[in-house]
């Protein structure tokens, strides 16, 4: 596929269906929903609910009616599809029942004896549907350490690879891929290979990849999209027609779309986002500095201890709410994350509320131990999802865990 796009990763939203008015910052753009894209015939201030299955036609052949069922499309969906796509930047947008779902229709693309390059710290879930294609799709899946970009060119076949896909920041080691350097040499050298970003660590408010010439982004819906942890859904925001085409296909034959009540209840929650994420980035900032003061290894990109917080500064604008870090010791991690008390032990992240997990013991278990280690993931590790609490209620709970447990907490002035 085929890039001319350089802009920079921090653009504001394109006034994709703003008529002649000028964009305005995408805090702004994800509060203000196109009015036009859905025809109400009483001027309803919210997105209505259209929970229907089937559309009345007024022709034998269907010929008149712009929708005529729900898995090829809907009021509702075809809402919330616009303004993602708007937020996304992308030519088109779609919402799908998970963010696996999303992986899944994209991974459809792929044919037998075509091969995927992947990162080797992935979300679990995405790691298992890799592993399921390769064992019984025929599909070739490198998994390298995306972190160098020479990893990835080195596995580039011009005839068979078809997906480089990368997750930056990945989770849970919150590594960083030179998305823009990638994409470029993935074109250059591969012109019919796709390279798709899971961009659910940042959101669209804190990085725009298809600007960066990838070709598909897609999201956990779940996550910071909606952000309360009230529905499941999965987003898809393709760069060219040529794709969105192919996407829209499988979407509408496997009957994946989202469904109408969701549709509505991720409109609702992206509205949202921007003053979500600016608050949990903000708790989060704070949170790893008190833990790297405690002498702990911290992974995040907002520390200036992380190996790429220059790179990553230079393809988003902030370094999320995700954050993870390692003890020494697997008992001492457990007694710590049973010892919170305001910090939930649950996966998923991107809610309003503080999260706390092992991801070698939850969110990442389906990833057999041999494999875990083999691509470095500490079995220590605990992953903390930083909601929009008070601060100082999160480091209070998060020092009384650590005290619980044994460390011994150095008080910060
Ligand atoms: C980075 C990442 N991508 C994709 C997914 C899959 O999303 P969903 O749970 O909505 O299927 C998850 C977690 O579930 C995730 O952490
Ligand atoms: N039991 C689930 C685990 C979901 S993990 C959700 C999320 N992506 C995270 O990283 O916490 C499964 O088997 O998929």
């Amino acid at each position: 596929m085929a890039v001319d796009s350089t802009s920079s990763s921090t653009a504001v939203a394109a006034s994709a269906g703003s008529g002649s008015r000028p964009p305005y910052h995408l805090a702004t753009e994800l509060v203000h929903i196109d009015s036009e894209i859905v025809k109400d015939n009483y001027n309803a201030a919210s997105v209505p609910i259209y929970q229907t299955a089937t559309f009345k036609q007024r022709a034998a052949d269907g010929s008149e009616g712009e929708y005529d069922y729900s898995r090829s499309g809907n009021p509702t969906r075809t809402a919330v599809e616009v303004h993602m796509a708007k937020i996304m930047t992308a030519e088109r947008a779609f919402v799908v029942s998970t963010g696996m779902t999303a992986l899944d229709v994209i991974l459809r693309l792929v044919k037998s004896g075509q091969e995927v390059i992947a990162g080797d710290d992935l979300y679990g879930g995405t790691n298992r549907l890799l592993t399921y294609v390769s064992q019984f799709n025929g599909v070739k899946v490198h998994n390298v350490d995306t972190t160098e970009v020479d990893r990835v060119v080195e596995k580039l076949d011009p005839i068979k690879t078809r997906l480089v896909l990368l997750e930056s920041p990945t989770n849970p080691m919150i590594k960083i891929a030179d998305i823009r350097k990638i994409a470029a040499k993935v074109h250059e050298l591969c012109p019919s290979a796709l390279v798709v970003v899971d961009n659910t660590m940042m959101s669209p408010y804190l990085q725009n990849t298809l600007a960066m010439g990838v070709d598909i982004e897609y999201h956990s819906g779940t996550k910071y999209l909606s952000g309360h942890h009230d529905l499941m859904a999965g987003v898809i925001g393709c760069r060219t027609k040529e794709v969105s085409d192919l996407v829209y296909f499988v979407i509408n034959a496997s009957g994946s779309g989202l469904g109408p009540l969701d549709s509505w209840l991720l409109l609702r929650g992206v509205k949202t986002l921007g003053i979500r994420m600016e608050k949990q980035q903000s708790n989060a900032i704070l949170i790893a500095n008190f833990l790297e003061s405690q002498g702990l290894k911290v992974h995040f990109p907002g520390l200036e201890s992380h190996p790429q917080y220059e790179l990553h500064k230079s393809l988003s604008s902030g370094p999320g709410a995700v954050l993870s870090f390692e003890t020494g010791d697997v008992g001492l991690s457990e007694r710590i994350v049973e010892s919170a008390r305001l910090w939930s032990i649950s996966v998923s992240f991107g809610c309003v509320n503080s999260l706390i997990s092992m991801p070698c013991k939850m969110s990442h278990s389906s990833i057999p131990a041999e494999v875990r280690k083999q691509r470095h993931l500490p079995e220590d590790l605990i992953r903390l999802c930083v909601g929009i609490e008070h601060p100082d209620d999160l480091i209070n709970d998060l020092t009384h865990a650590l005290e619980t447990a044994g460390v011994a907490v150095k008080k910060n002035n």
